[in-house]
């Protein structure tokens, strides 16, 4: 079974979407040698998740997050729990535990696959987006959205930052480049380099513009930020229910 819905057969990629938090993960995978891995897993999704990778086949190589997130626990402990043989990942500047800390320019292969880390720094320090260069795709995390991009008024946050690191590291990307973010709360899905650069409302302005802007967003807090944080910086793996301390 290839597990690709879509005209690309050399590939498997499914979006999937955790729909409390707003956030999507992504299962990439050769589907000649089954190697898949997991981008942004959702706890209380994990379950659904494995599904997946059993169902299709695959073996479960790492377990990726793009950041340590706010707004939500991070599935990565609990999918090593299901795959021993899974590693997570994360950026060494996020200073979160997990078996490889990636940093810019480091490359996650999986089957004839691989891909590119990116350090996209200013949403938090450790942010970044992993770059698919064969199948011209990007996952950004929570620095850029569609039409939007990450806040930056906790975790180490910056504007200026975030700025540089978008047009510097995403915008720098070929323009039909497909861009899929950890969150969207309007149901899109994907966007590209070229629809951003051009129609992305914050990032096409200048940087003064852009820091204004960030500055008067005036978003209420996530809800799970006292939870997640510090769950995050353990592979999700703290202080949890009984039902995700079981293998
Ligand atoms: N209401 C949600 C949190 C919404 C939120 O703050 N989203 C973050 C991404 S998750 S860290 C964000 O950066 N949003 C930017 C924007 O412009 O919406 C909750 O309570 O969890
Ligand atoms: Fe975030």
């Amino acid at each position: 079974m290839s597990g690709f819905v879509g005209k690309d057969k050399d590939i498997v990629f499914r979006q999937l979407l955790e729909y409390k938090s707003f956030t999507y993960s992504y299962l990439v995978a050769d589907p000649d040698t089954k190697e898949a891995i997991l981008i942004d897993p959702v706890i209380e999704t994990v379950p659904r998740d494995s599904k997946i990778v059993k169902d299709l086949g695959l073996t479960l190589k790492y377990a990726i997050n793009t950041h340590v997130h706010a707004d939500h626990i991070t599935g990565t402990g609990f999918l090593k729990k299901q795959f021993p043989t899974c590693k997570s990942a994360i950026s060494a500047a996020s200073k979160a535990d997990a078996d490889i800390k990636l940093k810019e320019g480091d490359k996650l292969t999986f089957g004839k696959y691989e891909l590119e880390v990116r350090s996209t720094p200013g949403h938090t320090n450790g942010c970044i987006t992993y770059v698919w260069h064969e199948k011209e795709m990007a996952f950004t995390g929570d620095a850029l959205l569609v039409r939007g991009c990450g806040r930056t008024d906790f975790q180490e946050g910056s504007s200026e930052t975030l700025y540089n690191s978008v047009h510097s590291k995403i915008f720098s990307l070929p323009p039909n480049y497909t861009l899929y973010p950890a969150h969207d709360y309007t149901g899109q899905t994907s966007t590209t380099v070229e629809e951003e650069k051009m129609m992305n409302p914050r990032l096409t302005k200048s940087k003064e513009e852009f820091v204004k802007i960030m500055k008067e967003l005036n978003l209420p807090y996530p809800k799970q930020i006292d939870k997640a944080l510090p769950a995050n910086l353990v592979c999700g793996l703290y202080n949890l229910p009984e039902e995700f301390s079981k293998s």
